[in-house]
């Protein structure tokens, strides 16, 4: 064991000493100088104040509890309306049908964050007519009402870029603003998909290597990139110019740290550059990620029926004994189960599966774990000075034999109380489990990501049986004693290339509504 220890956490070090720049330069035009791409002084200062805005909000823990139940309250609505709209084109007979879930969970997530960082209540999907965001504003009636109604006579101020509005053009420069950013919607979802493909093909051409001038004045990729950034600017703007006071958009407004006014041909000049970069980076951040592995979650339970059961099962039981249909934070804690298959799914498919970083010093690490015995035999070392380029392929990492037991396999008990736990929580803490990354620029977002995917998968379960139309039929054939030889494994969706990573060609599902939801 502790020669394994001392392998994974070879990229603990190198985690540590190390710096983003000039690896990560291929991401500015795409979030500019913005907490994910800044260097140095300047980094240190946006990651705290981006951190002290978005996590330090006052009433954030309750916004974030109401928030992650509308995710599922929306996510629920879009399967009731594309059930309805199936009924309506005469396929009513049809009971079952298959719906690619993952652009419902990405306007779904797109809302959580949009609202979380504006404040301001836009709704991206149909909700339920039964949805329980309702019943939850009622519980935190006084919460929701102070951050998401729209503003009142008194709360004229509370816009960022407030020319002095009457009432009446208030309310209507607002109503349009928000109806903008919904027409803006699509476009903007796509967009993203978009420039998650053409960042990575970036980092992979010859292009990387050139000076950035170089890549702007001659590359048709670049060309394609800023058109493919015009609807993503655009979004992020409308979301700086809709912030409300008090809102984590409103308040980097006023730090120090991302005031600095940069006149630029996409932005009108009341809104720094900084602040546009940073909106840019968490609606991304805070939208991509938690859709990919909402995704991925559901892709591999679908597969697996019985840890679904189990899974619901478990939900139910915390929900009976409290009568409520929202979920809480702290109900969160009574889900082990589920807060396994979460960490078990982020294990098999990290949505950022990879991530690079310059060396700020020597290092030496073992070139392979059984040869981790380094001071026997100093050359079985592998020695990389400062300045190298080191990529984590968090993804292999993740799935390393000499790492991880069965590592291929979809297994959430290994992190319930079983001998497989003791093994491998042991190479969580050394380094050899990093979802979120680890060192100085690691996540920020983990604390906020960690309760949406709990709240948003309990509330998704507990209100739908998830089937893959493909499984269901191998099962049919192999009760029926045809063995195709064919299992779960072999039914595992290819990634689609990007720097962060979705099911390839979507996720076709068949939602059916538990006969004992509550
Ligand atoms: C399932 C959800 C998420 C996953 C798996 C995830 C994963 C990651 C990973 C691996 C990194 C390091 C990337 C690199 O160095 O190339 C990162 C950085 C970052 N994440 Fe997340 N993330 C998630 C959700 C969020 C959320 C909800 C937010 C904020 C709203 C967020 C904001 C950020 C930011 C700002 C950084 C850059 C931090 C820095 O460089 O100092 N993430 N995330």
């Amino acid at each position: 064991m502790a020669m394994k220890r001392r392998m994974s956490s070879s990229s603990q070090r190198m985690l540590t000493g190390s710096t983003k720049y000039p690896a990560y330069d291929h991401f500015k035009n795409f979030s500019g100088d913005g907490v994910f791409t800044a260097n140095g002084s300047e980094w240190k200062a946006k990651r705290a104040s981006v951190i002290h805005c978005l996590l330090h909000n006052s009433n954030m823990d309750k916004l974030l509890e109401i928030e992650a139940n509308r995710v599922a309250d929306s996510f629920i609505g879009e399967v009731a309306n594309a059930l309805e709209i199936r009924k309506n084109s005469g396929n009513g007979e049809m009971e079952n049908p298959v719906m690619n879930v993952v652009p419902m969970l990405q306007r779904s997530t797109i809302g959580l964050i949009y609202r979380l960082i504006t404040h301001n209540n836009v709704e991206f999907s149909p909700t339920t007519t039964t949805g329980t965001s309702r019943k939850c504003r009622g519980k935190f009636e006084s919460t929701f009402e102070s951050y998401f109604s729209l503003p009142s006579s008194d709360a004229k101020e509370q816009l960022i870029k407030n020319d002095e509005p009457t009432e009446c053009n208030f309310r209507s420069k607002y109503q349009d603003r928000e109806e903008q950013i919904k027409l803006l919607l699509p476009t903007y979802l796509q967009s993203v998909t978009r420039i998650r493909m053409i960042v990575l093909a970036q980092s992979r051409s010859i292009w990387y290597l050139l000076p950035r001038w170089m890549y702007r004045a001659f590359s048709p990729m670049y060309r394609e990139e800023e058109r493919t950034m015009v609807p993503i600017r655009k979004f992020a703007q409308l979301a700086c110019e809709n912030a409300l006071a008090g809102s984590p958009l409103a308040l980097l407004n006023q730090r120090n740290s991302h005031s600095s006014l940069v006149d630029g041909p996409f932005r009108p000049p009341e809104i720094s550059k900084d602040l546009l970069d940073e909106a840019i980076t968490l609606l991304f951040a805070g939208q991509d990620t938690s859709a990919a592995t909402l995704s991925w979650t559901l892709h591999l339970l679908a597969l697996h029926p019985e840890k679904q059961e189990r899974v619901a099962m478990e939900i139910q039981s915390v929900l009976t004994e409290v009568e409520t249909k929202t979920i809480s934070k702290n109900m969160t804690s009574r889900l082990p189960f589920l807060d396994a298959v979460i960490k078990e799914s982020m294990r098999l498919y990290p949505v950022a599966p990879f991530i690079v970083r310059k060396l700020t010093s020597d290092i030496t690490i073992p070139i392979d774990e059984e040869l981790a015995g380094i001071q026997k035999d100093p050359k079985k070392t592998i020695s990389m000075p400062a300045s190298t380029f080191a990529c984590i392929w968090i993804y292999a990492l993740h799935r390393n034999p000499k790492l991880w037991e069965r590592p291929d396999e979809f297994l959430p008990e290994r992190w319930i109380d079983t001998e497989l736990r003791k093994r491998d929580l042991g190479q969580v803490e050394y380094g050899a489990y990093m979802p979120f990354a680890i060192g100085p620029r690691n996540c920020l977002g983990q604390p906020l990501a960690q309760v949406i995917l709990r709240i948003a998968l309990a509330r998704i379960i507990n209100k739908f049986v998830v089937l893959d139309p493909r499984f269901e039929a191998l099962q049919k054939m192999y009760k029926a004693g045809i063995d195709v030889g064919l299992g779960p494994k072999d039914l595992r969706k290819d990634m689609q290339a990007g720097f962060t990573v979705l099911p390839s060609n979507g996720l076709h599902l068949q939602l059916m509504e538990r006969d004992d939801n509550m």
